[in-house]
């Protein structure tokens, strides 16, 4: 069951530039700054009530934020769920015939297990489940 909208993934060029926009548009500063290297991204975080936004640049060539800025204007990137089971989740959603861009949850920002819904099974999105690590959450 996919529980709330967990984060809006906002693609960037300039991750300071970005970070001091948003601050002024919020009217807050962002709560976390986190590298995820097997991802090759940096972000950034703010909390917006119940979600929250999260800044995205892409620190190689390689990075899936990089590509991306190099086919499509910043904006953007993906949306993310948070599910209280992502391995049940994963199992439904393809049993629903979703296509999963990874075979098992893996380690994500902010501490949370994620995995990807590809685009072209979700109506143009790319959408993100998040599940909140907790001290019995085996990866
Ligand atoms: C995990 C840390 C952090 C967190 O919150 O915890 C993150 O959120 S990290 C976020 C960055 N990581 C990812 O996005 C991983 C999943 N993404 C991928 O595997 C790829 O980006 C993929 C498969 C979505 C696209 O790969 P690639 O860019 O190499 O393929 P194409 O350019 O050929 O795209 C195929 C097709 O999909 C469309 N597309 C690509 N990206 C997006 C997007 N973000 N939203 C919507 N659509 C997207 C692209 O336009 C192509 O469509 P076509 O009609 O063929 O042009
Ligand atoms: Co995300």
């Amino acid at each position: 069951m996919f529980t709330n909208l967990e984060h809006l993934g906002l693609a960037v060029h300039d991750l300071d530039a970005a970070t001091d926009l948003y601050t002024k548009l919020l009217g807050q500063g962002p709560y976390k700054k986190e590298h995820v290297a097997s991802e090759a991204v940096d972000t950034v975080f703010f909390q917006v009530g119940g979600s929250k936004i999260e800044l995205l640049a892409g620190t190689s060539p390689e990075s899936a934020i990089t590509k991306f800025l190099e086919k499509k204007p910043e904006g953007i990137h993906h949306v993310a769920f948070e599910v209280a089971d992502i391995r049940a989740e994963m199992t439904r959603l393809r049993q629903e015939g979703f296509t999963l861009l990874n075979e098992e949850p893996k380690r994500g920002a902010d501490n949370k297990l994620v995995c990807f819904v590809h685009p072209k099974s979700a109506a143009g999105v790319l959408v993100e489940l998040c599940q909140t690590i907790s001290p019995t959450t085996h990866d």
